[in-house]
This record gives structure tokens, sequence and C-alpha cells, in this order.
């Protein structure tokens, strides 16, 4: 698949599976007397690591997306965040977990969880499968992180270049040729 277009496997799919059912287990002990937990997934990036997420937590959760987009088709930020599909529904009182694929520069993010505190939440946590270094340094509290990783470009599980890999079973960084064939 994608033949010649990965450079490099950062994690494979074995070591995302792996630690998949590490952060469902831990978030599992964390909500034992919450209840009423909801995964707002955001769409399309987060598709894989939620549902993959959402089966490996052993407590009933309830699932709901958001589709926000900030990339376009670029592999750098522009910072403008839209929201391309709402919520269908109220999360006032609500344990509303985020499920993030990746946290970059942090914007969307940011942008994200002041939307959602103002719809007044029980509690609103973060869980990214991937982290980058510049998230470090924007003030976003992250409570699970599964992978940092470092400042390079990745596509897979749910990650895309231009629409593109999101359909890899693993990460892996692109072969530099990709971003001037204009494919
Ligand atoms: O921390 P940031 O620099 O804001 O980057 C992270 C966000 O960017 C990607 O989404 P994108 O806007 O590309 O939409 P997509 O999920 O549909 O690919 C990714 O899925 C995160 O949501
Ligand atoms: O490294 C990345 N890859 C794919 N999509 C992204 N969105 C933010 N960072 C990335
Ligand atoms: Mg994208």
């Amino acid at each position: 698949m994608y033949d010649g277009d990965i450079a490099s496997v950062l994690i494979t799919e074995q070591q995302i599976k792996d630690k998949v059912a590490e952060l469902a287990k831990q978030v599992d002990e964390d909500y034992q007397r919450g209840g009423d937990l909801l995964l707002v997934g955001v769409l399309k990036g987060a598709v894989m690591f939620m549902t993959d997420f959402a089966r490996a937590l052993p407590q009933p959760a309830q699932l709901e997306f958001m589709a926000v987009s900030s990339y376009g088709s670029s592999t750098s930020s522009s910072g403008v965040v839209r929201i391309l599909k709402d919520l269908d529904r109220d999360i006032a009182g609500k344990n509303v977990l985020i499920v993030e694929d990746i946290i970059d520069s942090g914007l969307t993010l940011s942008w994200l969880l002041k939307n959602l505190r103002s719809r007044n939440p029980a509690s609103l946590e973060v869980c990214t499968l991937l982290r980058k270094p510049d998230a470090v340094q924007v003030d976003v509290p992250v409570r699970y992180v599964g992978f940092d990783i470092p400042n390079e470009f990745v596509v897979g599980y749910g990650l895309d270049y231009a629409e593109r890999y999101r359909d890899l079973p693993y990460i892996g960084t692109l072969d530099p040729k990709v971003y001037t064939s204009g494919v």
C-alpha cells in the first residue's frame, strides 16, 4: 500500500494497539465513579483511534463526533479553526473526554477546549494518541498522551496528507518526493 511513499515507520501497528489498551485502562480507572462518559472524537483524524479506543475501554461510553479543520491540504496549521460538523447533542453535565489523533501546534485543541467548556460539561479532559513538541508550549491541559513524537509530519492511522494515507494501519513519515510531486 502506498509503495515508496513512506520513508519510515515511526510507530508500528502493534505499538499502537498496546498503547490504546494502556490508555483505555487508565481512563477506565479514572472514571470509575463518574458515570456518563461521553467521548468526543475529532474528525477525521481521530476516527481510527476513537473506534479502537472505545472498543478497548471496559466501561460503557457514548460516542459523539465533531469535525473541525485547520490544515486543509497543507502540512502546517492555518490557525483558523472551522467547525465542519458540530456535536449532535447537549454535553451539559456530562463527563466529556476529547479523543484526538494528534496535538501539533495545539491550536485546534485550545480552540476546541474553549468551545466545549462554554457548553458546561461536568468535566472536560483530553486523550491524544500523539503529541509534538510545540504543543507543550501552548498552555493546553492534556491528561492522556499516547506518544510524544518528534517534530516531523506524520501520516497513517487516521492522519492524512492531502486526504491520503489515513487508511495505513501504522504511523510513518513521508518520503519528501510526495510533497513535491503534487499528487
Ligand atoms: O495541534 P494542531 O496544530 O492544531 O493540529 C492538530 C489537528 O490537526 C489535524 O486535523 P486537520 O485540521 O488536519 O483535520 P483532519 O483531522 O480532518 O485531518 C489533527 O487531526 C488535529 O485535529
Ligand atoms: O503531523 C501531522 N500529520 C497529519 N496531520 C497533522 N495535523 C497536525 N499535525 C499533523
Ligand atoms: Mg488533516
